[in-house]
């Protein structure tokens, strides 16, 4: 979790990072993610901010979104790349990553990195300078309802796009 930035949402830009959402990154979702990519229907913006002496990496997780654009702002820094380690549902998300699951991405100022949010990520320590980051958390309530089992998902099956998916399952 990072300790400096700001939601953008907070400043009143809900309304124009909403536009954004429908008008940019919903059809490059659907076309990418035929699954996971539906149906945005509201989002999550901030900025995430780091530094030598504040925060300087950010830990594994997976984000609270179907999908996330993630672009780099500047500044001017070292360090700070991206790693990914396989997409998992909420059943498999503590599973260890298969070698082909893992890689790490240097992000650059001014490239985006688009991703569902279910692919387990974090970020690598900054060596130097000053990384400032726009993250979109985007998301579908029509998603999470279909995913739901009543108040948890513990009975849900794994889904086709987890990385641990093996066939259809029956329930008991
Ligand atoms: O620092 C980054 O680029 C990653 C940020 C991130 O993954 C997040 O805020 O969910
Ligand atoms: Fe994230």
């Amino acid at each position: 979790m990072n300790k400096y930035g700001a939601i953008l949402d907070d400043f009143g830009l809900q309304p124009v990072l909403d536009e954004f959402m429908k008008a940019y990154i919903q059809p490059f979702s659907t076309f990418l993610y035929p699954v996971l990519g539906q149906d945005l229907d509201s989002h999550h913006g901030f900025v995430v901010e780091y530094e030598l002496g504040k925060d300087t990496n950010l830990g594994f997780h997976v984000d609270d979104s179907e999908v996330t654009l993630n672009v780099c702002l500047g500044d001017v820094f070292t360090g700070g790349h991206l790693f990914f380690k396989g997409v998992r549902c909420d059943k498999h998300v503590h599973t260890a990553p298969a070698a082909g699951e893992c890689f790490d991405l240097e992000h650059k100022v001014g490239m985006g990195v688009f991703h569902v949010g279910r692919h387990r990520h974090g970020a690598n320590d900054l060596t130097s300078g000053h990384r400032i980051n726009l993250i979109m958390w985007c998301r579908s309530s029509h998603q999470r309802q279909a995913r739901s089992c009543g108040n948890c998902s513990c009975h849900s099956p794994c889904p086709e796009w987890c990385g641990l998916y093996s066939g259809p399952q029956h329930s008991q």
